[in-house]
């Protein structure tokens, strides 16, 4: 869906005379009754009934304004409240919660632990109680754990939906106040303007230029527009204009309620991370199944009873299979994502967690992002060449004009600059009040900014516009990169002002000026946007009569140049260094100057004299050479190109943005990352959200994404490692003289130990040092790709060997060799927990405590497996004196100790330079330019 531009161009758009923002008593009954009713919009035929209700053609009767008109200043508080209470909140019918008793039937069905339980009904009618007990214990467990985990991971996600949920601007007890859309009720005074996502069904009293994108509806992207009586539907985009309405349905009776699209009421769908684990467990268990088969077919040729050896197989393939992975992935997921939101960047879906860790290019838009957002006029040239400088702090009036280094009298020509700089433009000024101690933009900062140079030149904005009221204009448009209005002067004639982007204004027909003249301000444009300001160019002209197209006037005559400073974030260079250091690579993209984004580039570091500058108004961005870092003149649609071009490079892409255009791009970004402060439509279209608008957390955000990546891998090489040794033992056993290694009740009693809580504390294992130097991992590598098959393997191997070794020679010395292997074949797994753990990071003392303190307690309850008399009872293990229970522990210590000292070291603290974090495809055209 590609909206349409950020203020669309229209035909001739005539001004509403007036027309104050809130009038006294908005929902006029008698006004509303000729008006069209609600419902109408939507394509139900409505008539108003003489009581004031509407009557929808689908039988439907509500009542559209219960009570009174709603006044000026809304509703109160406790009539919100109460209405709150009869109609509940303005959201789409929540999923409904999932009980305790579906959260344990769920963890039950799992086909893992229906074998147990179809186990447990063998071993029962077998009068195998211990092993029942076993099993149930197991069951019982597992199904506890799972719970615990999704009830956890559910909190997690219910909390960020909260902290991401829409607000809306509403007038409650006479002040506007910005609200949780979902607090929203029939009667309240809702203000909207471009770029939010119209809350409530809205009947419109008051509306200044209002075009809605109705898309989510109708599937036509092409913005309307809604006067006064009409209807905004809730879930429709304003991309132009604003206005003021009253709620007259909230949600599911609301036109996005009844279609039911609500964004909130889908559940979230497994994440690709997800869906490739499930997949791998799948794969898993077949194999399992098959390996427990073959133990099954070696026991019963051996002469071991059918029964015993189906109950074994059955243990086997639990143990073998990591049966917590889902519930293990879900929580760090879930967790991770509330940790990025404590650091004020909010991931709207789960899937963006994981995603960021591999993000390997993050496109950014320039104002706001990289620079502060706040804009003054630096310099200005007039039409005779005159060039001055402005000082002044912020948007405060006042200020100083300059020419080399001098205060001068303002020129009548800059005047005229200025004047002309006031009127073709929308912004306004809002003076320093208790909360905010400066003057601030009301508008766009950079026609806000404009306001400010008016005013140090000595005009007084209001007083100057009402003196030149304006009767036609064709509002900014990212297309023509220009604005033009039409204003009446005081002996009735027309004056026509335009101002744009230099390579738009001055250029014939719009302008009348000669060559020479057009080559002067070109050239001083372009010095202007070298210094990293942007430009823009002013043309006017006196006529008889309005222009007949005002989107393309003619014979202008050239005011002047106004070049405008918005400073770099501060720590900007920092971040961009950031990423560079995290293998992504910075991209800036702007609809700016060329120049201008090259000397901003420039200041970050991206950019240094001769690298490429790809435009968009000259051809394709997609096409653009590989390590091409600056895209200047883009139109917001071009993103999708850009990204489009990087995506088929194999890159996995961040994509910044906060205007309502924007919104395609963030969704087709792998990551769209909006500001706190942009609009809402951007913000719902996002994958993450932040806060403070500052892009260096989505370093910390990526640094997280990794890091969980990083324990979910921690996490499978512990897991599987254990289920191959197991395995190994099982198979193996025999040939080494060891019949039956293990008992069903032990092999379950190892998996209960070693698989639920130190599974889980491994998820929240630390960052490794420099995890945000390394190299973002291809999104195309498997979860067991880099190494990790063959270090599992490795790991297994090596439980395996010291397990049989140790029950050999107890065989040997005649010693209970099947409790020497339980012992043994348990602890060593809780050994190599502890060596994959991540290294500590610098400054902390103990790291994740969590997961010691598992191991331990798992190792306690292991020992206790041979000590204590009714267990033993209950797994089939014998008594071993303390050295033999310390040569155990000595031996167990060994295929952890291995790992351990042959852990490579991790690839960080080396500060890999950002040309090693992109896919080899790209450094080869890089190598190529
Ligand atoms: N209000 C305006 N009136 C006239 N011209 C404008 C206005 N705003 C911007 N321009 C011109 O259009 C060009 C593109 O501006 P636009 O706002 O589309 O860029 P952008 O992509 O949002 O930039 P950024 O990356 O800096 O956020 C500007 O360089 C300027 O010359």
């Amino acid at each position: 869906m590609v909206l349409g531009s950020r203020r669309p161009a229209g035909p001739l758009v005539p001004v509403r005379a007036g027309g104050s923002p809130l009038p006294d008593t908005v929902a006029r009954g008698e006004a509303e009754v000729g008006g069209r009713a609600a419902g109408e919009r939507l394509g139900h035929r409505a008539e108003r009934t003489v009581t004031g209700q509407v009557q929808v053609a689908d039988g439907d009767v509500r009542r559209e304004n219960s009570g009174p008109a709603t006044p000026a200043t809304g509703l109160s508080s406790a009539e919100a409240a109460r209405l709150l209470q009869v109609d509940g909140p303005n959201a789409a019918a929540a999923p409904p919660r999932r009980h305790l008793v579906t959260r344990i039937a769920h963890q039950l069905t799992d086909p893992l632990v229906a074998l147990l339980l179809a186990a447990a009904v063998v071993t029962t009618l077998l009068r195998d109680y211990p092993d029942t007990a076993v099993i149930l214990l197991v069951v019982v467990v597992n199904t506890a754990i799972g719970v615990v985990q999704e009830v956890r991971a559910d909190r997690a996600i219910a909390a960020l939906d909260q902290l991401a949920a829409p607000t809306a601007r509403v007038v409650r007890d006479g002040r506007d106040a910005v609200l949780p859309a979902a607090e929203l009720v029939r009667g309240d005074l809702v203000r909207v303007e471009a770029g939010d996502v119209v809350p409530a069904d809205l009947l419109l009293h008051d509306a200044s230029r209002l075009h809605l994108d109705e898309s989510a509806l109708t599937g036509e992207s092409v913005p309307v527009s809604r006067a006064a009586d009409e209807e905004a539907s809730a879930g429709t985009v304003v991309t132009t204009g604003r206005a003021v309405g009253t709620v007259v349905r909230t949600g599911a009776s609301s036109a996005l309620g009844r279609i039911a699209t609500l964004a909130a009421a889908t559940r979230p769908a497994a994440t690709p991370l997800q869906r490739r684990l499930a997949s791998l467990g799948r794969l898993l268990g077949l194999a399992a199944v098959a390996l427990s088969a073959l133990v099954f077919a070696v026991g019963v040729l051996s002469g071991r009873s059918l029964v015993e050896m189906a109950v074994t197989a059955v243990s086997l393939v639990v143990a073998a299979v990591p049966e917590s992975l889902p519930a293990v992935v879900t929580l760090a997921l879930a967790l991770g994502a509330r940790r990025m939101a404590a650091a004020r960047a909010i991931p709207r879906r789960l899937h963006a967690v994981e995603t960021l860790g591999s993000v390997t290019v993050i496109a950014s838009d320039k104002t706001g992002t990289l620079t502060e957002g706040r804009m003054a006029v630096q310099q200005a040239v007039t039409g005779d060449g005159a060039r001055f400088g402005v000082t002044g702090s912020g948007y405060a009036p006042d200020g100083t004009v300059h020419r080399d280094g001098a205060a001068v009298a303002v020129s009548d020509e800059l005047r005229q600059l200025a004047r002309a700089g006031l009127l073709c433009n929308d912004a306004t000024l809002a003076p320093p009040t208790e909360q905010r101690p400066r003057w601030g933009a009301v508008g766009d900062p950079l026609e806000a900014a404009l306001v400010t140079f008016a005013a140090r030149c000595g005009l007084e904005p209001q007083t100057t516009r009402h003196a030149w009221p304006r009767v036609a204009e064709h509002p900014f448009d990212q297309q023509l990169r220009r604005m033009t209005t039409v204003h009446r002067s005081c002996d009735r004639r027309y004056l026509v002002v335009c101002k744009g982007a230099p390579e738009s204004v001055l250029t014939a027909p719009l302008l009348d000026a000669s060559d020479d003249e057009l080559a002067a301000l070109t050239a001083a444009a372009h010095r202007l946007a070298g210094d990293g300001l942007r430009v823009l160019a002013v043309a006017a002209a006196l006529a008889e009569h309005p222009p007949a197209d005002p989107a393309h006037p003619e014979g202008l005559r050239p005011v002047g140049l106004v070049a405008v400073g918005d400073p770099l974030r501060a720590g900007a260079p920092d971040i961009a260094d950031g990423f560079a250091a995290a293998g992504v690579r910075l991209v800036l993209v702007t609809g700016d100057h060329p120049a201008t984004a090259a000397a901003i580039a420039g200041q970050l570091g991206l950019w240094t004299e001769g690298d490429p500058v790809v435009r968009g108004d000259d051809g394709d961005p997609a096409s653009a050479p590989a390590g091409a870092r600056v895209f200047a003149r883009t139109q917001p649609e071009q993103k999708l190109d850009i990204i489009a071009g990087l995506q088929a490079r194999g890159h996995v892409v961040a994509m910044t943005g906060d205007g309502v255009n924007d919104a395609p791009a963030l969704r087709r970004a792998d990551i769209g990352v909006a500001m706190g402060g942009g609009t809402e439509v951007a913000r719902q279209a996002a994958d993450l959200v932040l806060v403070d608008d500052d892009l260096s957390t989505v370093a910390t955000a990526i640094g997280e994404g990794r890091r969980i990546y990083d324990n979910i891998r921690r996490f499978l090489r512990y897991a599987l490692s254990g289920g191959v040794a197991e395995i190994a033992v099982m198979l193996l056993g025999p040939l080494f003289g060891l019949p039956v290694p293990l008992l069903p009740a032990q092999i379950l009693w190892i998996n209960l130990l070693t698989h639920g809580v130190p599974g889980v504390a491994l998820g929240a294992e630390p960052a490794e040092p420099g995890t945000l130097g390394r190299v973002p991992r291809s999104p195309q590598e498997s979860v067991l790709g880099a190494g990790l098959g063959r270090q599992i393997l490795v790991g297994g191997a090596l439980i395996a060997a010291v397990t049989l070794g140790a029950g050999v020679l107890a065989a040997h010395w005649d010693r209970p060799w099947q409790t020497v292997i339980f012992m043994v074949l348990g602890l060593a797994q809780l050994g190599v927990a502890l060596a994959v753990r991540a290294p500590r990071p610098a400054g902390q003392r103990w790291g994740n405590l969590a997961l010691p303190l598992a191991v331990a307690v798992s190792a306690l309850l292991q020992v206790a497996g041979v000590l204590l008399p009714p267990l033993r009872d209950l797994l089939g293990t014998e008594a071993l004196g303390v050295a033999e229970l310390l040569a155990c522990a000595v031996v167990s210590v060994l295929p952890g100790l291995v790992l351990r000292l042959t852990r490579r070291r991790p690839a960080a603290d080396v500060g890999l330079p950002w040309r090693r974090g992109v896919n080899q495809a790209d450094c080869a055209a890089e190598e190529e330019m």
